[in-house]
């Protein structure tokens, strides 16, 4: 796998230099190494089913100079020619399906695996490469240019090397029938260079233009069907078609113009081919006239000339594969080529998850996440093992932020993050994550059963012990009463869940993974009072044992809190308990005043 971009690469689609392409290109040509075998075969099932291709005009010229025109009246060779004509034709067929065959194997092979570790690849880089790029265009990386790029294997490849070999051997043939004839014949291979150059650029823009556009509308489709209850519940349908008509349009105009240009390119190669035939009847025909050629060679000749095009042809109308499949190989290269901000030290600490104690220290954090914008500036913060801390604060306080940082989702700029002393860039992240679960404000759930989601498809986790944790969390009633219980399959993303009743299965994906430190970034969304009810005990009995950071968005959650950290503007402005905070009539028993609806001060109630 490629080294050296740091995530802060350009967009995966950007414009790539020279050198960037040569290396894109080796990159992926380093796929096809474990199938050298394979390829040398493939060459010599092309190199033989072309020879018993381009024979066969050949013993046609034998058939007609030798036999017909001679007057021999020889039916017995007749008879031999016309049976090693048909096992020519046998041998081409044979030969062609077995290169064809082994081809296509050796292009889906190298692909599955490019895809494989594309997807690996993806998952390890950090969240600040995702809050770059749109999800629906990474979508069309790992479906759509790594198909492009099995074209370039399969057609692109075969082309080449087949039609390149075929129009060496007419080439070949041509000048052993006759020189004369095949030294004017080539007069014409500068001409079809000239023409295939000169496309070569034009079209290498058009293509690069319909690829984006594409990828722009299926980014575009994706986030709206991520978002579809949004544009729903804000009426933006029609806002939204006409953003997608406008896509839809520029991406029609930009393939229609590649079909012309196409056509354009195949029908110039036609009319030259079909001159050159002209050209060869007239010459040809004379010598014939004149009894210095046989008229074997020149039914031959003429052959040979329509073939001669074919490969030409072929080849350049590879030129559309080609580019797209360039254009594929640099996006490609480019997202291989980006490593994660967030990386594992190269002599990671050995921490064993399960003895962590669970203290947490910020200490003088500096965070952001654009240059210039602050979000966190010298932030300091220690939490003792087993303490539950509330986080409150107005929206974009930074309370996510501080989170993110302690799940090394980010690292900080300056300063630390430490868990029991040691900071969290020492630790390898795989372990990280064992000491720290997360129960997010909208819980992820995969396309699967709740018994997968639970324990996330890590089948050494029995049922039963999915199961007990669910009971354990007050989730069991709400599973049960689902048509399959436990064995429910939840579509996409979990819909058809309250968010309420998703944080539920997440409390129960902690129980499951045990770790030291509980972060609950409690549901913003309205809960039902039964179902508030469940997550408040979940959160009760999760957080036994366990130092836990709840970001609340209603004060009453934390209420219980061991001590309530108040966020403003990225600095901590307050701390204690519940009690105290509203005694000291400051920022806290603001907001709380504000989330009970009243004018009053009610810190000395
Ligand atoms: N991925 C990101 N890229 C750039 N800026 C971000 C990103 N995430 C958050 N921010 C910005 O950082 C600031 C703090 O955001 P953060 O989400 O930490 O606040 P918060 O207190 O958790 O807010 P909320 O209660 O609305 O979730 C905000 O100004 C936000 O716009």
């Amino acid at each position: 796998m490629p080294k050296g971009k740091a995530e802060t690469a350009a967009s995966p689609a950007g414009a790539v230099g020279k050198e960037d392409r040569r290396a894109a290109f080796r990159t992926m040509l380093a796929y096809a190494k474990p199938y050298r075998l394979r390829f040398a075969l493939i060459f010599l099932c092309t190199l033989l089913a072309i020879a018993a291709d381009l024979l066969q005009p050949y013993l046609v010229k034998i058939a007609i100079d030798d036999n017909l025109m001679d007057g021999r009246n020889d039916y017995g060779m007749l008879l031999i020619i016309s049976i090693v004509y048909l096992v020519f034709v046998v041998v081409s067929l044979l030969f062609t399906y077995l290169q064809n065959n082994m081809l296509q194997y050796v292009g889906q092979h190298i692909v599955a695996t490019i895809r494989k570790d594309l997807f690996g690849h993806i998952s390890k880089l950090s969240m600040s490469f995702f809050d770059r790029f749109p999800n629906g265009s990474l979508v069309t990386h790992v479906s759509s240019d790594t198909e492009t790029l099995n074209q370039f294997f399969t057609q692109v490849f075969l082309s080449l090397m087949r039609d390149g070999m075929t129009l060496l051997f007419i080439i070949a043939l041509m000048f052993h029938l006759d020189p004369e004839l095949a030294g004017y014949s080539m007069i014409l291979l500068p001409i079809i260079a000239g023409i295939a150059i000169g496309f070569r650029s034009y079209m290498r823009s058009i293509y690069h233009n319909a690829r984006t556009q594409l990828s722009r509308l299926i980014a575009f489709t994706a986030e709206n069907l991520a978002g579809m209850n949004l544009i729903q519940a804000f009426h933006q349908q029609n806002e939204q078609q006409q953003s997608f008509d406008d896509q839809n349009k520029r991406f029609l105009r930009a393939n229609l113009r590649e079909v012309r240009t196409n056509v354009l390119f195949n029908r110039s190669f036609d009319i030259l081919g079909n001159v050159s035939v002209a050209f060869i009847v007239w010459i040809g025909g004379m010598a014939v006239f004149e009894r210095t050629m046989e008229f074997g060679v020149l039914y031959a000749f003429i052959t040979y000339i329509r073939q001669f095009f074919q490969p030409i042809n072929s080849i350049t109308q590879q030129w559309n594969t080609l580019q797209s499949a360039t254009v594929s190989m640099d996006r490609l290269w480019r997202l291989f080529s980006t490593e994660p901000a967030v990386r594992d030290p190269d002599r990671p600490r050995t921490v064993d998850p399960t003895s962590v104690q669970g203290r947490i220290d910020y200490d003088n954090v500096h965070f952001h996440y654009q240059e210039g914008v602050p979000i966190l500036s010298g932030l300091d913060l220690h939490i003792r093992p087993g303490e539950m801390i509330g986080i409150v604060g107005a929206t974009g306080a930074g309370k996510s932020s501080l989170m993110s940082l302690l799940c090394r989702f980010y690292d900080v700029q300056q300063g630390s993050v430490r868990i029991d002393g040691v900071d969290i860039r020492e630790l390898p992240q795989s372990s990280l994550h064992r000491i720290v679960g997360l129960v997010q404000q909208e819980p992820f759930l995969y396309s699967g059963s709740i018994v997968d989601n639970v324990r996330l498809f890590d089948e050494s986790i029995s049922r039963d012990e999915v199961i007990r944790a669910c009971r354990f969390v007050g989730a069991d009633e709400l599973i049960t009463r689902l048509k399959d219980g436990y064995d429910t399959m939840l579509s996409e993303r979990g819909s058809g869940l309250s968010a309420g009743e998703r944080q539920l299965i997440s409390f129960a994906r902690i129980v499951v993974f045990k770790p030291r430190i509980l972060i609950l970034d409690e549901a913003t969304a309205n809960l039902d009072s039964h179902t508030e009810q469940l997550v408040q005990s979940a959160l009760h009995v999760v957080s036994q044992g366990r130092t836990t950071l709840v970001i609340a968005h209603r004060l009453s959650t934390i209420m219980q809190a061991d001590r309530i950290i108040v966020m403003k503007q990225g600095r901590i402005v307050e701390q204690g308990t519940h009690r105290e905070l509203l005694d000291r009539q400051g920022y806290y028993e603001q907001l709380y005043r504000h989330s009970q609806g009243t004018q009053q001060p009610v810190g000395r109630r």
